[in-house]
């Protein structure tokens, strides 16, 4: 039950995927949407990795058009870039149906999820990026929709204060989030499919590469695909900007053609190192190994030490780094470990 004013309840809807430019690791840039559009894969045969994901999809989608139902609602999660936005889509383009865009923090207003609601038409499907980020009044507003697909609202204050139930057609909610932790667990509970995205292996980021280098007409050999996807850590988005970065300075200081040497020799000169970590992770690592000496450290204190924002840090760059072992997170805090030291080639304190 929520209570909306009448001009609340003709709100328009929320703008659709405010991102601005994130130019780190992982993270959405303006450029990454004009790729997106060219480079993004419409269905689940395109669909490159995530295995199991995909399989089970492929059955519980056809279940649902078989029976012709809305597909149940869905959470995608995992860190940026690892394709579930790209998810999103295929499932409405799988399905036939509508795909609406919008985040966690656009919608606002009770009135913005109303409108958003009531414009569906059945079997749509409605993506909500970031939706750890709803505030708990739309959520709640949200249940009753996720589940009996109806919105309970009250209009006016006081005794003069009047409920109407509006019903909204049968629609499946998909989300994303980089942070499950945060959901609230009501919210979670109303998704009946779930998946964790992991990070991709290197053979399946080198047949993106190949893929995304067919698509923008870019010529890259075998031994250039696998260099650009072995320092991609594990990330889509990230493979198709290092292939565009690549592909430019192939273009200027070499012949076009992306060669192994040429893209190791491009790879070198934009400051991606032989793991994939750029400036911002090697920033973070000699934080921990040099400023800190080894000790374990809090979040913030390692996010001044950086200059970035701490949900950023958690967020895009923290994963991949626990991921290769090169840092851990204790009770006390984050700290470096052997392979940190030895990967920036420093002698670990003497414990
Ligand atoms: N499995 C895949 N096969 C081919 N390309 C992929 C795949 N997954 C993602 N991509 C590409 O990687 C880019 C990023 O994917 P996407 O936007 O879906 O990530 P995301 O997880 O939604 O990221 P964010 O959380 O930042 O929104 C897209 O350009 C997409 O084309």
């Amino acid at each position: 039950m929520w209570e909306a004013s009448e001009k609340d309840l003709f709100a328009q809807s929320a703008p659709v995927r405010p991102v601005g430019p994130r130019d780190v690791s992982g993270e959405l840039t303006s450029e990454d949407l004009d790729q997106d559009r060219t480079l993004r894969p419409r269905t689940l045969d395109e669909y490159i990795g995530q295995e199991r994901v995909r399989e089970n999809l492929r059955v519980l989608i056809q279940a649902a058009r078989d029976r012709g139902e809305a597909l149940d609602h869905v959470i995608f999660s995992g860190p940026p870039g690892l394709g579930k936005t790209t998810l999103a889509g295929i499932v409405a383009n799988e399905m036939g149906a509508k795909m609406h865009t919008t985040s966690g923090p656009a919608i606002e207003r009770a009135g913005d999820l109303a409108a958003i609601l009531t414009n569906l038409e059945e079997g749509d499907v409605l993506f909500v990026d970031e939706i750890h980020r709803l505030n708990h009044q739309i959520e709640e507003i949200l249940y009753p929709a996720m589940e009996d697909f109806f919105l309970d609202i009250v209009i006016g204050k006081g005794p003069a204060a009047r409920s109407i139930r509006i019903d909204v057609p049968h629609f499946t909610l998909v989300g994303a989030t980089t942070r499950t932790g945060l959901l609230t667990g009501p919210l979670r509970d109303r998704f009946g499919i779930s998946y964790r995205l992991d990070y991709y292996t290197p053979a399946e980021l080198a047949v993106i590469v190949t893929r995304s280098a067919r698509i923008l007409g870019a010529d890259i050999d075998e031994q250039g695909a696998a260099e650009i996807a072995s320092r991609s850590r594990g990330t889509p988005r990230l493979a198709n900007r290092l292939l565009k970065r690549v592909r430019d300075y192939a273009q200027v200081k070499r012949e076009g053609s992306i060669t192994w040497e040429v893209a190791a020799e491009a790879l070198e000169f934009f400051e991606i190192d032989a793991m994939g970590l750029d400036t911002m992770d090697v920033r973070i690592l000699t934080a921990l190994c040099e400023t800190f000496r080894g000790r374990p450290v809090g979040l913030t204190t390692i996010a001044s030490a950086v200059s970035e924002d701490p949900s950023t840090l958690e967020d895009v760059y923290e994963p991949y780094l626990l991921q290769c072992g090169l840092i851990v997170r204790t009770p006390q805090g984050r700290q470096a470990t052997l392979a940190a030291f030895d990967h920036l080639g420093m002698e670990p304190p003497a414990r």
